[in-house]
């Protein structure tokens, strides 16, 4: 056989032109996590909620979500997300879905779910593909204004959007966004989205989700009526630029150089910009776009040294808070403990960001296998490539046999472990948002933020397990006394004594350290010798507090910690007994409250 003919440069020229983004794309799916028809349903649903989600928190108003999937004819599925957020004017509808790459949150630092504009386009660019049907889309942006109807699909040649159909049309919501996308898949993933939206719901407890699949409905109610304050664009900061950047901003200023690093950077004023300038051995007359290639590099270089505070964290970040966190993942999970940390803020290559982590443990979970893992990046689960994941690497390399969990490799038993990383800029390891790359900044905190709760979790089991242990002891006791009592009685010739009054002491003295099964509880306020104080018990147990006897005891929400509170008054030296009843595990913390005199006792349980 004749060998390849050597190809000419000529010959190749013929062969070489540009690629659109939409054809790159088109061929490289799975770069955005359509690798599978599996996994295309799983991040078209993901896509298209991110942003009603990040919609509705732009607009303030509580998320009102529709999840629709029906199976058509064959293989054919048809995805509908619905919202009620400003939705978006027609002008713009053809290029959201028809353009990759076009957006409006990548030039803004601050937290959102989507970042590059490229998401809800792959999601049309992957129906067209597999099902050659173009998406449909409503959109109206108040009661003043109609509704529009789309019909739109991408030009891949171009990675220009396609309008198939535009009309106004009627449609009940005054504000909001619904859009209808067809393409080849399957329901094998049913039980991974069912997974991803239930984790949505845990860290977007604002939301409601109501879901409508293959003839199932399953609402995923709000926790919370607070909408979320949405977080406000900041300024780069000066510690992040890198020289290209900076020559693209420079390029837009004709402002000379203090007023150019105050006005595009945060966290730059005067004292910093002369400071900068200096250092970089600039003038300050010198127009901002004026500046050559060694002025440019010299600024930069500058910027890198000079002390700057971090970024206004605060501003630009929403983290859940822990309250919302426990409260979100109660909702779902039930736990014997549950703790929550969210981190202070912190900084990695000028990006802010913070850490929060929480660690459930007991109750309903599996208590065979790995510890389940939920991982979150501002407030989307992170549905794949668990194993490439900085969160995963971290959570790895904690030495959870310190806090008396079992390990291998990840932490075992009946442990639920929930991280979330709020940040500016996610730094993703691919395109399709699926794991988080290991920054040792973000890396630290997250391990900080783990080694907290795993302390919490071992003060728990260690009371936990003391409370076993005793009530094991007087068990062991109270079956050996009626022996030893008849022994006793035999050997000094006596009748045998009732044992009974012996026994009851001995239990009490037991459930004074557990909140035990439908038990009874004796709490004494003993050795206190100061003034009297006017005392509000607050009995605080992570289960529900039923009646009591005396005095009555009523039950109040104190976070999400139950908790009975009575008034009593406590004299110098006085000795008082409470009893209540009440059903669940877990511990119990009583503490006295004299609200007046502002002072807050422990009590003495023993
Ligand atoms: N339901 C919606 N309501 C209002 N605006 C929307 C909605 N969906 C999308 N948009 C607008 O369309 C833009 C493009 O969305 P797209 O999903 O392609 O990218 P993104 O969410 O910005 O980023 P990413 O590619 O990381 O998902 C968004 O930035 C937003 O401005």
């Amino acid at each position: 056989m004749a060998s390849p003919k050597p190809a000419h440069a000529d010959d190749l020229a013929k062969q070489q032109r540009s690629i659109s983004v939409a054809e790159f794309f088109e061929k490289n799916k799975h770069l955005l996590g359509f690798d599978s028809p599996t996994r295309g349903i799983v991040t078209t649903v993901k896509e298209a909620i991110d942003n009603a989600l990040d919609a509705c928190e732009e607009a303030g108003v509580l998320p009102d979500i529709y999840l629709g999937i029906f199976q058509m004819e064959g293989d054919i599925f048809k995805v509908v997300v619905e919202d009620n957020g400003p939705g978006i004017v027609p002008e713009n509808i053809p290029y959201v879905f028809g353009k990759l790459l076009y957006g409006s949150r990548f030039h803004q630092i601050r937290q959102s779910r989507g970042q590059q504009g490229i998401g809800i386009s792959a999601a049309v660019l992957y129906a067209q593909l597999t099902s050659g049907r173009p998406t449909l889309v409503i959109s109206r942006c108040g009661s003043d204004r109609p509704a529009f109807r789309f019909l739109v699909q991408i030009k891949t040649e171009t990675n220009e959007p396609e309008i198939l159909k535009r009309e106004e049309t009627t449609w009940d919501r005054v504000h909001g966004t619904r859009i209808e996308i067809e393409f080849k898949s399957s329901l094998t993933a049913r039980k991974r989205l069912i997974e991803y939206l239930r984790y949505t719901s845990v860290v977007n407890p604002h939301a409601r989700i109501r879901v409508e699949i293959d003839g199932e409905a399953i609402l995923f109610d709000r926790a919370s009526d607070e909408p979320i304050i949405p977080p406000q664009a900041i300024l780069p900061h000066p510690h992040g630029v890198e020289l290209g950047e900076l020559k693209r901003i420079a390029a837009g200023s004709k402002e000379p150089l203090e007023p150019f690093l105050i006005n595009s950077f945060s966290r730059v004023g005067q004292k910093t910009a002369h400071e900068i300038i200096q250092l970089a051995g600039l003038k300050e007359t010198t127009k901002a776009n004026k500046l050559d290639a060694d002025g440019l590099a010299r600024l930069q270089s500058a910027m890198q040294q000079v002390k700057v505070p971090p970024p206004p964290a605060n501003q630009c970040l929403s983290p859940i808070g822990e309250v919302l966190i426990r409260q979100g993942l109660e909702k779902e999970f039930q736990f014997d403990f549950c703790s929550a940390r969210t981190r202070p803020a912190s900084v990695y290559h000028g990006h802010p960001f913070i850490v929060e982590a929480a660690l459930g443990y007991g109750g309903k979970l599996d208590a065979e296998g790995n510890a389940r893992i939920m991982r979150f990046a501002n407030r989307v689960p992170l549905m794949y490539q668990q194993g490439a994941c900085a969160i995963t690497g971290c959570i790895s390399a904690v030495n959870w046999r310190t806090y008396n969990i079992s390990q291998s490799g990840l932490p075992t038993g009946p442990v639920l472990i929930l991280v979330h990383v709020a940040s500016t800029n996610v730094p993703f390891t691919s395109e399709s948002k699926d794991a988080i790359a290991s920054i040792p900044e973000i890396e630290r905190e997250i391990t900080l933020a783990l080694q907290e709760l795993g302390r919490d979790l071992k003060t728990f089991l260690s009371r936990r397990d003391k409370s076993r242990l005793s009530e094991e002891r007087a068990r062991a006791i109270c079956a050996i006394i009626p022996e030893i009592a008849t022994k006793v009685a035999e050997t000094i010739e006596k009748p045998v004594p009732d044992i009974t009054p012996i026994e009851g002491q001995i239990m009490r003295r037991l459930v004074t350290k557990k909140w035990t099964d439908n038990g009874t509880v004796n709490v004494s306020i003993q050795n206190y010798t100061s003034h009297a104080l006017d005392l509000t018990l607050y009995l605080i147990t992570p289960d529900d507090v039923s009646t009591a006897d005396p005095p009555a005891v009523f039950v109040e929400e104190m976070g999400t910690d139950k908790s009975a509170v009575w008034q009593m008054r406590l004299a110098g030296g006085e000795n008082w007994q409470l009893r209540y009843t009440g059903t669940g595990n877990g511990m119990i913390d009583i503490r006295g409250v004299d609200e007046k005199k502002k002072v807050v006792v422990d009590l003495d349980r023993s």
